[in-house]
């Protein structure tokens, strides 16, 4: 049996990345960006433009209209949803994820979800830092998503 296996590479040459990231507990959104940019530093994208929004609740809006704009081989949505004493943790979350894979699906460009969801800042911080940079990983995932969607052209 002949199995042809399609995967992506992180080859960043040459590719056009978008960054929407939220403003909101920035303590932990600030070092997710720090982790994605070395990502694609280290990784040869030459291009990187990273937006700013008021809290996660706005990142499918801005990464809908980067995906639409045909700018960008990835977008990456980075933000730190923090329950502590949120009472809508579970609304903001449960939106931007939802958003994020719409617009994803609607656009044909990868969206990767870099949003964490974590029970208190602690959490947050070890996503986001102390025992691993989340950011560093999303990014990854937006280097070898781009690359494939290239091969399934
Ligand atoms: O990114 C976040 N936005 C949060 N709220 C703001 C929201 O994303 C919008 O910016 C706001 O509702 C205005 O639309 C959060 N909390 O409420 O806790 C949160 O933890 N993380």
């Amino acid at each position: 049996m002949n199995v042809h296996t399609i995967e992506g590479e992180f080859n960043g040459e040459g590719l056009k990345i978008g960054i929407v990231v939220a403003r909101f507990n920035d303590l932990l959104t600030n070092e997710l960006l720090s982790g994605a940019l070395d990502c694609f530093e280290r990784h040869g994208v030459e291009k990187v433009d990273v937006v700013k929004v008021p809290g996660s609740f706005e990142i499918p809006l801005v990464a809908k209209k980067l995906a639409e704009s045909g700018k960008y081989d990835a977008v990456l949505a980075l933000g730190a949803v923090v329950r502590g004493e949120t009472k809508h943790f579970d609304l903001v979350a449960n939106e931007v994820a939802k958003g994020v894979a719409k617009v994803s699906l609607d656009s044909g460009v990868p969206v990767i979800f870099g949003v964490i969801t974590v029970e208190d800042e602690l959490q947050g911080l070890n996503r986001a830092g102390i025992k691993s940079n989340k950011g560093f990983e999303y990014a990854m995932a937006a280097l070898e998503m781009a690359n494939l969607m290239e091969k399934l052209k």
